[in-house]
């Protein structure tokens, strides 16, 4: 079954394109995530999956369900964490839990709810002393109540210090292995590399790619770094040569290269084997900060991406 389908929805206010003649289909089981800089259109899409927002031109079903016509039975369906949700201050962490429990019909116990958030310690507390992240990790467990067959998370780990973040992976593999489809928003690419099947990428309201992060990085061609050390470097080596091979250099026994792809890093390592002999490679992966630019183009924009994030090179030792 299709848990997701959008065809050609279309959202504009006023003077802003919102989302643009979007075609996404998500299957049944998938973690999907849906990433994009600020003011792509990730909420705005949401927001019309659930008919927060009505769609200037367009459609969608959820689960099957119309978006528009056949809200109830989404709702039934679906847990959802909404951007920005609101809790009641006075009230404490279990007593949100009993409302949406009473509220959904269902047969969870709020100390269940809460042990898979953690805030066992704290459902007693009302929740207007709750820091960001307990209430983002609450409304993650209200989303979770009534074991839906969707979960749609709009920006769902704004505010998890690092174990939280762990913590959520963890809960979304166990919702997608007892077989409930996750669709979740990000501008933290790490994060939904981690756990997603695929991505789709928003760019100013147009989905601009979809797939894996493995194949987009393919497609791509970012490629990476290649690192090799030799016993001792070989006088002309004539890396520049190869095809797609940039940027050599060296430093004492050490060759760096840039390569534009796969076979290029292959043809380094062959190349230098047959010159030198190699005591260890280490090969990185184009940055997620770039791969996401590639398609974005949004280096000026005005994105918050943290500055690990930005750093981050998924180097792989092949040979140690
Ligand atoms: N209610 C609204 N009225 C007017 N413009 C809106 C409204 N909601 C969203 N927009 C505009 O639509 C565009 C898409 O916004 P949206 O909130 O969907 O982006 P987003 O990808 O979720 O961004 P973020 O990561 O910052 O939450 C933005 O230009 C935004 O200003």
């Amino acid at each position: 079954m299709v848990a997701i389908e959008t065809t050609a929805l279309t959202k504009r206010f006023g003077e802003v394109l919102a989302v643009n003649d979007l075609n996404l289909r998500i299957e049944d089981g998938e973690i999907f995530g849906f990433l994009g800089p600020n003011g792509a259109g990730k909420s705005t899409t949401i927001n019309m999956l659930l008919d927060f927002h009505r769609p200037t031109a367009g459609a969608a079903t959820v689960l099957g369900y119309d978006s528009q016509t056949e809200t109830d039975a989404i709702r039934k369906r679906v847990g959802v964490l909404p951007e920005g949700l609101e809790l009641y201050e006075r009230l404490t962490a279990r007593e949100h839990l009993e409302l949406c429990v009473q509220m959904k019909n269902a047969d969870d116990t709020p100390e269940s709810v809460l042990a898979r958030v953690g805030l066992s310690d704290d459902g007693d507390r009302k929740t207007g002393g709750f820091s960001k992240g307990m209430r983002q990790r609450l409304s993650l467990g209200m989303a979770l109540i009534g074991d839906p067959e969707l979960i749609i998370l709009d920006e769902p780990t704004s505010g998890l210090d690092p174990n939280g973040i762990q913590h959520f992976r963890e809960l979304l593999r166990e919702e997608a292995e007892s077989g409930t489809t996750v669709f979740f928003s990000s501008h933290i690419l790490s994060e939904v590399e981690a756990v997603c099947d695929r991505v789709g990428i928003m760019n100013n309201g147009e989905l601009v790619a979809l797939d894996s992060i493995d194949t987009l990085r393919e497609h791509t061609g970012t490629g990476g770094e290649v690192e090799i050390t030799v016993e001792s470097v070989p006088d002309d080596l004539q890396l520049q040569s190869l095809d797609g091979v940039s940027n050599t250099t060296i430093e004492g026994n050490e060759i760096h290269t840039h390569c534009s792809s796969t076979d290029a890093k292959m043809s380094v390592i062959r190349h230098i084997d047959t010159n030198a002999t190699i005591t260890g490679i280490v090969v990185g992966e184009a940055s997620l900060e770039e791969l996401f630019n590639e398609y974005t183009d949004s280096r000026d924009g005005d994105r918050d991406v943290d500055d690990d994030e930005t750093k981050e090179k998924d180097k792989q030792e092949v040979i140690a």
